[in-house]
């Protein structure tokens, strides 16, 4: 499908880890987080997708041409600036670090790319070596933005990064999705990513998918609820996990599911409130495979 990202079966072994088989399908224009703990693999993702490391088993499809290492076509439609690629740069200034860098991108916008160094108050003049962690953050982010990629990679861009640009890069990404229909993906630690980017949520625990979901499913479907003290649960099906006893307190992950069941057994809900979203990729994490 040309609208589309598929990665089909794909599998990276390394000699103590093995991600995959990892499947995922999502559309054009919408933002990807891939969240899980450290080691669980997503950057190892990315960097397949980026073609920096090879799979070894496995098909991924970008906007309808197949990625292999000697397809240009793909490879202009993809952006990751990591700390690798702007190491060998980094003895230069910001503004000449650019200027060689600008020129691996065919849809370099300059216009957006002055403004953001404004907006962040980047000092072009430093040498990238000397910036601060966070400011080496920000300018591999303007740097990957303004390329208007269509499909951007990003590996925790607003790790150690203050919070106004945290913010501000939200916003400059929602911008590059709306005006250039970009897709994104990134792997994130930063629960404010996932609830105001996110289209789609992967979970990867050591190297597998544990759950692949729209946001907003996984936000509705998930529940902490409070019955009656003492109901017997024998005949209900669809609760994940009991909290407590007393209070009677189930947590499950299809809510819809459980009210249904509850109320063929005449149970009453005393309360139900939806859990939050750090709350539900722990509960992911906690599980075992
Ligand atoms: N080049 C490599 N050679 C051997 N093992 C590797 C290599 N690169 C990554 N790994 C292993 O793959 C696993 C996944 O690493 P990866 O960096 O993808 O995790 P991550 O989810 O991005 O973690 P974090 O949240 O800490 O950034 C780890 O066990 C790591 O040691």
């Amino acid at each position: 499908m040309e609208d589309s990202i598929q990665i089909e079966s794909v599998i990276k072994r390394f000699n103590n880890f093995q991600l995959g088989p990892i499947d995922l399908t999502f559309e054009q224009g919408t933002v990807l987080a891939l969240v899980g703990e450290n080691g669980s693999g997503k950057s190892t993702l990315l960097q397949i997708i980026n073609q920096l490391l090879q799979k070894d088993e496995g098909n991924i499809t970008i906007f309808g041409d197949k990625l292999e290492a000697t397809n240009d076509q793909v490879k202009q439609n993809i952006t990751y600036i990591g700390e690798e690629l702007l190491l060998a740069y980094s003895h230069m200034t910001i503004n000449k670090m650019t200027k060689f860098i600008e020129r691996f991108y065919n849809n370099w916008d300059q216009m957006l790319y002055d403004h953001l160094i404004s907006r962040y108050e980047i000092n072009v003049n430093e040498k990238y070596t000397n910036c601060s962690t966070g400011t080496k953050k920000k300018v591999a982010f303007i740097l990957a933005v303004s390329s208007k990629p269509k499909l951007l990679l990003l590996d925790e861009p607003s790790a150690n990064v203050d919070m106004l640009s945290q913010y501000m890069m939200m916003e400059d990404l929602r911008s590059l999705q709306d005006s250039n229909n970009s897709t994104i993906i990134i792997a994130t630690h930063m629960e404010e990513d996932l609830k105001k980017l996110a289209d789609y949520i992967c979970i990867l625990k050591q190297g597998k998918i544990v759950a692949f979901s729209d946001k907003d499913t996984l936000q509705e479907s998930w529940a902490r609820v409070w019955l009656d003290d003492g109901i017997n649960l024998s005949n209900i099906q669809t609760y994940y996990e009991m909290e407590s006893r007393s209070p009677l307190q189930l947590i499950t992950n299809d809510i819809f599911q459980l009210e249904r069941e509850l109320l063929d057994q005449h149970v009453k809900i005393n309360q139900i409130i939806r859990l939050e979203l750090r709350e539900v990729i722990t509960k992911y994490c906690q599980k075992s495979l």
